[in-house]
């Protein structure tokens, strides 16, 4: 059979495709075996396979950054208006590359997906950590021979892949955004993440996480997760501009009703629980409670000052998950970062999602460093 080139498998036009990588070895000695990755691409591959703009997904998102609903997608894209001709990320000019991660659920190798022996992996799938995700990344662009990204872009779990790239691929990135996000896990959200874990873990439904098949799923730990983890999203400020101490239009709280707040984040539960793996949430929570570049490299410091490439960090004024603090410090120890720049919005965390314009600057700038370092 007709081995399809680089060209064919990176599509101009977002389709997904699964390319499968072959065996990953994991930073814990182990190997996840036949590894599919599922890669959505925008714009052409240069002839020489140097405009190549890796987009990095957060927690819960996944290779769709932009385009509608629909077909194998159950929401829009998750960066909409960022890609495309003309778009902050030209597509004219640039091939932009966005993988689900290894261990995810959206077409990628994850606890959901069939094991060695055809049953589900559940929790023989090994645990990984945020280093793991991007050797994976790594090995898919080595089989489509692309030695030298043009930039590297993410927040939150996507800003942990892009520093790993940046610190263990120095010779193979020329440009970076690393937005919301910080250099090691802090104790606050390794609090808040072990927690939600807990919460998807003792569902009853859990089953040890041998749940896939069984008609069972822990739905229960992973929506009261998701309630827990939108809060931090958000912000207080936020929250009670939106809702106070209102009743849900039609309850009565005092009767056996809803607060407001409270069935928003009801909402937001249910729509996880319908396109999202719970076995991928703990296995992706406990990777970010891992992330810490100085593991193994003499510290954060040694491992931020061994960066090359142009940098722009940038962090959301009211994160309370990842707060303005982890970014001045990224700013400040990475040697080749400007100034810290700060996305002004009141949605918290969130704000590297919902603020379109703040972000459009940044990847702009990104792009033009880009344009000179490539
Ligand atoms: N809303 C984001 C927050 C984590 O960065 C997500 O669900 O992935």
């Amino acid at each position: 059979m007709h081995e399809l080139s680089p060209h064919e498998l990176l599509r101009p036009d977002g389709t997904l495709t699964r390319i499968p990588i072959g065996t990953v070895q994991l930073e814990s000695g182990a190997e996840v075996p036949d590894v599919t990755l599922a890669v959505q691409s925008w714009g052409r591959l240069s002839p020489n396979r140097d405009n190549v703009v890796l987009v990095e997904h957060a927690l819960t998102g996944d290779s769709h950054v932009t385009g509608p609903a629909g077909g194998e997608h159950p929401s829009p894209g998750w960066w909409e208006g960022m890609i495309g001709p003309g778009a902050p990320i030209d597509t004219d000019e640039w091939c932009v590359v966005a993988v689900n991660v290894l261990g995810g659920c959206r077409g990628s190798t994850g606890p959901a997906s069939p094991g060695p022996d055809g049953a589900p992996w559940g929790s023989r799938f090994p645990w990984i950590s945020i280093r793991d995700q991007v050797t994976s990344e790594r090995m898919l662009l080595d089989l489509l021979g692309i030695d030298r990204i043009a930039a590297v872009v993410g927040g939150s779990m996507g800003g942990m892949r892009t520093l790993e790239w940046e610190i263990e691929y120095p010779e193979r990135v020329a440009a970076a955004l690393v937005l919301a996000v910080g250099a090691r896990a802090t104790a606050d959200q390794i609090g808040t993440q072990t927690t939600q874990i807990e919460a998807v873990r003792s569902d009853p439904d859990w089953q040890g996480g041998n749940y896939h098949g069984t008609g069972r799923a822990p739905l229960a730990g992973l929506r009261i997760a998701r309630r827990i983890a939108h809060l931090t999203y958000r912000t207080e400020h936020e929250l009670d501009s939106r809702f106070a101490n209102s009743a849900q239009h039609g309850e009565d709280p005092w009767d056996g009703g809803r607060y407001s707040v409270q069935s928003y984040l009801e909402h937001q539960a249910d729509k996880l629980v319908g396109r999202f793996d719970a076995g991928t949430y703990v296995l992706l929570s406990e990777a970010m409670n891992r992330h810490d570049v100085g593991r193994g490299r003499g510290g954060v410091r040694a491992a931020l000052a061994s960066i090359v490439t142009p940098t722009i960090v940038a962090g959301v004024v009211s994160d309370r998950l990842y707060p303005l603090r982890l970014q001045e410090e990224l700013a400040a120890d990475i040697p080749t970062s400007g100034e810290l720049r700060v996305l002004d919005s009141r949605d918290g965390h969130d704000g590297f999602l919902t603020e379109a314009d703040g972000v459009a600057k940044l990847l702009a700038e990104t792009m033009d460093l880009a344009r000179t370092h490539r």
